[in-house]
């Protein structure tokens, strides 16, 4: 657990990007005593299901516009940072801090030393990758300059006991006299979550080459099953107000927007397993692994998150008819389950289908995020 303050005051906190509130519930979950005195967010759907589940609606508007003052108002402790993730991912242009989406993070770096209390802590999550761009750099340099002592890690689930892969990247950042638990990881990129636990760096040796498929950590983890919604469930996922009753299905693998009224329309259209098949990502409800759902899971096939066979063949994988196999995607409530989202976490009813995937393909996963957050907030042992 992380340690109250002797106050007992709640830590005040900041949350940047908010987008659906991937970290306010990790917050939430990390058991640490806090309060999200304001999140920032541009995007007013998501602001919407932000309202929704947190009854607080997320400041609206640019980062990039903020001010020192603006910040110092709110006289913040932690700033909970998962900024655009696009300059950085290994499929984009990795234009880093020459992307115009990189700006507003920069402009948060900028104005750090210009606040009049600047925050003691700072969490900064983004994809693999970022830490060898120029942003990375900057922040690095920034920090330092501060007197902030940081410790870096990537980490997946899958490290976690979840069947998901979704490797990430994160900064934890404290301001001297603050100090982290393990001070021998201090300005280190860890690989494995052992220090969060205070265990020691030959186990997180043993725990990094085990990352990314090994089978002592896939044996570890919960089968897909556990994260599944029953029929009926799934079933019953509401229809939103405009959307088309069926989806387009057109030959690339695009598809259109739509709220599945029955189970039905979660199946994988024939036409896109005849020419998709060979791309596809194919789970079973035994299997202990399934690939990270992207933004645009639902609207293309390949390389956007793993598809569920409903019918178990006697041999698994694309050597059986995948036709026989009935793939379905999963269900944005199910990818909720392997973000670890809790259970009364829900969409408003008036968005639809691609906007629940593409906002939960944003967000981030609070089994990682919750001990990496009260690893950050818990005190040192003086
Ligand atoms: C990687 S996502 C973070 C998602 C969030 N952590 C969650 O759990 O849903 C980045 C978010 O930043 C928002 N965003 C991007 N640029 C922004 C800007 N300049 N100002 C405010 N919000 C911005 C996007 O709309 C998106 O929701």
């Amino acid at each position: 657990m992380a340690e109250h303050r002797i106050d007992e005051k709640p830590w005040r906190v900041l949350e940047f990007y908010s987008g659906i509130g991937g970290m306010r519930y990790s917050l939430m979950a990390s058991g640490v005593v806090a309060e999200v005195v304001e999140a920032f967010e541009i995007n007013d759907v998501a602001n919407d299901v932000y309202q929704h589940n947190f009854k607080h609606r997320p400041h609206q508007g640019n980062i990039q516009s903020l001010t020192a003052t603006d910040l110092d108002r709110y006289n913040a402790d932690a700033w909970l940072l998962s900024p655009p993730c696009q300059p950085y991912t290994r499929q984009g242009l990795q234009k880093h801090s020459g992307d115009a989406r990189a700006y507003s993070f920069l402009k948060i770096l900028e104005l750090i030393p210009h606040t009049s209390k600047p925050p003691q802590m700072l969490f900064v999550e983004n994809v693999v990758g970022f830490e060898t761009s120029d942003t990375h750099m900057e922040m690095i340099d920034t920090l330092t300059k501060l007197d902030f002592v940081t410790q870096e890690f990537i980490l997946s689930p899958l490290q976690f006991g979840v069947p998901y892969s979704r490797p990430r990247y994160f900064c934890l950042a404290k301001r001297k006299p603050l100090s982290f638990q393990t001070q021998h990881n201090n300005n280190k990129l860890l690989r494995s979550p052992g220090s969060l636990y205070g265990r020691d760096d030959q186990v997180e040796v043993v725990e990094c080459q085990a990352e990314e498929g090994s089978d002592n950590l896939l044996q570890s983890c919960e089968p897909v099953e556990k994260f599944l919604e029953s029929a009926a469930q799934v079933d019953g996922e509401p229809r939103s107000i405009g959307d088309s009753e069926n989806r387009s299905k057109d030959c690339d693998g695009q598809e259109g927007d739509s709220i599945p009224g029955s189970v039905n329309e979660y199946l994988v259209p024939e036409s896109l397993i005849e020419r998709w098949g060979d791309a596809m990502d194919i789970v079973y409800p035994d299997s202990k692994r399934c690939c990270c759902f992207t933004k645009s899971y639902y609207r293309y096939v390949k390389g956007t998150g793993s598809l569920l066979a409903t019918v178990q063949p006697k041999i698994k994988g694309k050597g059986s008819c995948l036709k026989e196999q009935r793939l379905r995607y999963f269900t944005p409530r199910e990818v909720a389950n392997f973000h670890s989202f809790p259970e009364d976490f829900e969409f408003p009813k008036q968005i639809s289908l691609r906007q629940r995937y593409a906002m939960l393909g944003n967000s981030l996963s609070v089994a990682v995020v919750a001990p990496l957050l009260r690893y950050l907030f818990g005190s040192s042992p003086s």
